[in-house]
């Protein structure tokens, strides 16, 4: 017989529309917003205002994060959008990166800085550097949300990382588990009795 799922008080994920699925929250709302303001100030920061930078979302995963980074940037920015994909709804990287959809812009000559949800094994990114370098960008920047530094397999710089996390599967903020949970506000745990 299943547990019984905690009470609605305690549950992070039943305000939401997730009652039971959800064990904990690892970061919440309000660090999370905190840390995506301190993020923008930053990247500001190394710009100015005669280049804007080009912000590459990774979708889908970046979403949430890359709207709330550019809104709270004090410069000007514009944004493209990248689909890739290397997770499908496992919840390990197959290391196949496949685009889904490509940029509509050119970047030749560009300042860019992509932006990622989370840098976990590191294999996605390190697939996109290459290919966005191959096309003569002035420069490109990372900035992640998250980052798990035991799991990464490949040597990886990003510029700007909002929170080391620890090798664990997290939803929320633009992550899904089988594309659910992006819409939580929050960066928050599955309960073990919901993977397949
Ligand atoms: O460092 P890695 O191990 O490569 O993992 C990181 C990537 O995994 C997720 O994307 P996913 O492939 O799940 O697609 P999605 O963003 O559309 O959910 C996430 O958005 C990152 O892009
Ligand atoms: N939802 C989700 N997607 C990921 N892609 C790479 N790592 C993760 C993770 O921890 N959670």
């Amino acid at each position: 017989m299943e547990a019984a799922p905690p009470p609605a008080e305690q549950d992070p994920g039943a305000p939401h529309g997730y009652p039971g699925e959800l064990v904990s929250v690892l970061i919440d709302q309000e660090t999370v917003q905190a840390k995506v303001r301190e993020l923008a100030a930053a990247v500001a920061a190394d710009h100015t205002l005669d280049t804007p930078p080009l912000l590459v979302c990774v979708l889908k995963g970046a979403v949430m994060f890359t709207t709330d980074f550019a809104r709270a940037m004090p410069i000007p920015s514009e944004m493209d959008f990248m689909a890739i994909s290397s997770y499908g709804s496992a919840t390990t990287s197959s290391g196949v990166v496949r685009i889904l959809k490509d940029l509509n812009s050119d970047i030749t000559d560009r300042r860019v800085v992509i932006v990622e949800d989370i840098i976990d094994s590191g294999l996605t990114l390190s697939w996109l550097l290459k290919n966005l370098q191959s096309r003569g960008p002035a420069a490109i920047d990372v900035v992640t949300l998250l980052r798990k530094p035991e799991a990464v397999k490949v040597p990886l710089e990003p510029r700007y990382v909002g929170f080391d996390i620890p090798t664990e599967f997290v939803v929320g903020y633009g992550l899904d588990y089988a594309e659910r949970y992006r819409d939580l506000p929050f960066v928050g745990l599955l309960g073990a009795h919901m993977y397949a």
